[in-house]
């Protein structure tokens, strides 16, 4: 093995060892990650910019030899502020806007000897789970170049999907940091809202406080992700945003859990294959001594619609406002062609689509999601939620037009619990077969049969959820299945029967 695909195999656990070992040094970690991210970035269009003040940054780097990611090269969505870089988050208008300074997140990472090198592409405005934009384009899906990488954290999906970054930082309003997770066979966390600080990670909107934005974490495995979030979580960030709470990252143990599960949402499409992840994961789960407790969410069609009325309580005239002076991507156009319409015809179409699709016409009525759900896991006893996340990857400009799945993942920002995904299995011949079960379950079930048709081989993930502040908690859940799943890898005989996914084979 030559001496960079040494470094591009090890875990973010690995290489930072390695490097406060001094067994490699940062350079040819650096530029060895460099190298792969331009060949990957060739392939799939999923980077905005070199970031060139990393070659600076490098120069110096042995006085952060302490930090806990020293020497590390990270990956960073586009719309993270980096002193003196705009964050166009693909509006005209944002253009030639340099930022003054870096967003908190950074000031730690930098502090903790991280080199941030590259930034990652994303969808025009942010609100939508494809990957496209007016001003950096598409961005591809590693495992299948026509497919999306998904969104709205595409780029670094991809980048880390295909090995070009070990470490990235995603947003999540409504599953970004998610959904291309699920897309890309790797790891992403949307810890609690508050738990980072998300002190100059620019949105669309401002103000908005009804769905949480956070930053989180994306990487190739759990660990990582752990490593990330210990790294940030420090007197440091709390000096610099003194929202985040004063709450120290425990490691803590895992102990066996009870743990509540569902395959499907009521109203909401599901794909095949999302469906036996969780059956599939559910099984390993209970032998290795857990116990799993059916869990129905409760009044998911209440949640969907404080989701729209929450994100786009104007109807969407803010959105249309800041796309004013670009090009529209296409990726847009089924949500922009919806926010255009004028809001007497909205009210005619909720009035007769009523008896057709109640969720869809509902009025805003008041409800207590969060504490409904909360008493329901007490009554349950529950620890944590195994569920499924939107996927396998779509064909180019579906995203747009199956919003009506985001409640698989934004109802965890509604509510502000912890949620990550894991990548524990590949779409089967079986899947694909059973995709002709969409056909009978109305318009947007049939739009989903043709989103994720030719998917045979993709990756398949699960979620995990837990309690808003046990984000550590999670993670643990999130390692157990990790480890369930390559364990009845190597039991299985290696993939043969197709069924477990084979976690680094893509990397
Ligand atoms: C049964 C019908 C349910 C319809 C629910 C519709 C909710 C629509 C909410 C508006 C669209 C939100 C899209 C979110 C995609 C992910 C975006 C994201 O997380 N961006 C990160 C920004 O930092």
């Amino acid at each position: 093995m030559t001496n960079a695909l040494y470094i591009l195999s090890l875990s973010l656990s690995e290489l930072t060892k390695q490097l406060q070992e001094s067994a490699l040094s940062p350079e040819e970690v650096f530029y060895t990650y460099l190298e792969k991210t331009l060949d990957v970035h060739q392939k799939l269009n999923c980077c905005t910019e070199i970031i060139l003040d990393s070659f600076e940054q490098l120069k110096t780097i042995g006085s952060c030899k302490r930090g806990i990611l020293y020497g590390v090269p990270l990956s960073l969505k586009e719309n993270l502020l980096l002193k003196n870089h705009d964050s166009s988050c693909g509006v005209v208008k944002y253009l030639n806007q340099p930022a003054d300074d870096d967003c908190v997140l950074v000031k730690v990472l930098k502090e903790q000897g991280a080199i941030p090198f590259v930034r990652t592409n994303f969808p025009q405005a942010l609100l939508n789970y494809d990957c496209s934009n007016p001003i950096y384009g598409q961005t591809l899906n590693p495992h299948n170049l026509q497919k999306t990488a998904g969104g709205s954290s595409g780029g670094e999906a991809a980048l880390i999907g295909a090995g070009g970054s070990v470490i990235g930082i995603g947003t999540d309003i409504g599953g970004s940091a998610r959904i291309p997770a699920s897309f890309c066979a790797i790891c992403g966390f949307k810890p609690t809202a508050g738990r980072l600080s998300s002190k100059g990670c620019k949105s669309i909107f401002r103000g908005q406080k009804t769905v949480l934005s956070t930053p989180g974490p994306m990487a190739r495995d759990v660990d990582s992700l752990a490593l990330f979030m210990k790294a940030e979580i420090c007197e440091q960030m709390v000096f610099l945003d003194p929202t985040t709470p004063l709450l120290p990252f425990d490691e803590g143990s895992r102990n066996s859990l009870r743990i509540g599960y569902f395959d499907c949402i009521e109203q909401t499409p599901t794909s095949p294959s999302m469906t036996r992840g969780v059956q599939e994961v559910k099984a390993l789960l209970e032998q290795a001594g857990h116990t799993l407790v059916p869990f129905t969410p409760v009044r998911i069609l209440d949640m969907a619609e404080l989701m729209s009325k929450g994100a786009l309580a104007d109807g969407g005239a803010t959105f249309l406002q800041q796309l004013e002076g670009s090009p529209v991507d296409p990726v847009l156009h089924a949500q922009v062609a919806m926010y255009r319409l004028p809001i007497c015809l909205r009210k005619v179409l909720a009035f007769i689509l009523k008896p057709f699709w109640p969720s869809g016409a509902r009025l805003l009525r008041s409800s207590d999601c969060v504490n409904d759900t909360i008493a329901q896991w007490r009554r349950l006893n529950l620890d944590v939620v195994l569920c499924p996340i939107i996927g396998p990857a779509f064909n180019f400009c579906y995203c747009g037009k199956l919003m009506s799945m985001v409640p698989h993942s934004m109802t965890y920002n509604l509510l502000n619990f912890c949620a990550g995904v894991v990548p524990v299995s590949t779409v089967t011949e079986e899947d694909e077969r059973n995709l002709c079960h969409l056909d009978k379950g109305g318009w947007f079930n049939r739009v989903l049969k043709k989103a994720i048709t030719g998917g045979v081989g993709l990756p398949v993930a699960v979620q995990c959820v837990a309690l808003p502040w046990h984000d550590e908690l999670c993670l643990r859940f999130m390692k157990e299945v990790e480890e369930l799943v390559k364990k009845a890898r190597k039991d299985e005989g290696a993939n043969a029967n197709g069924k477990v996914y084979l976690i680094y084979d893509f990397h």
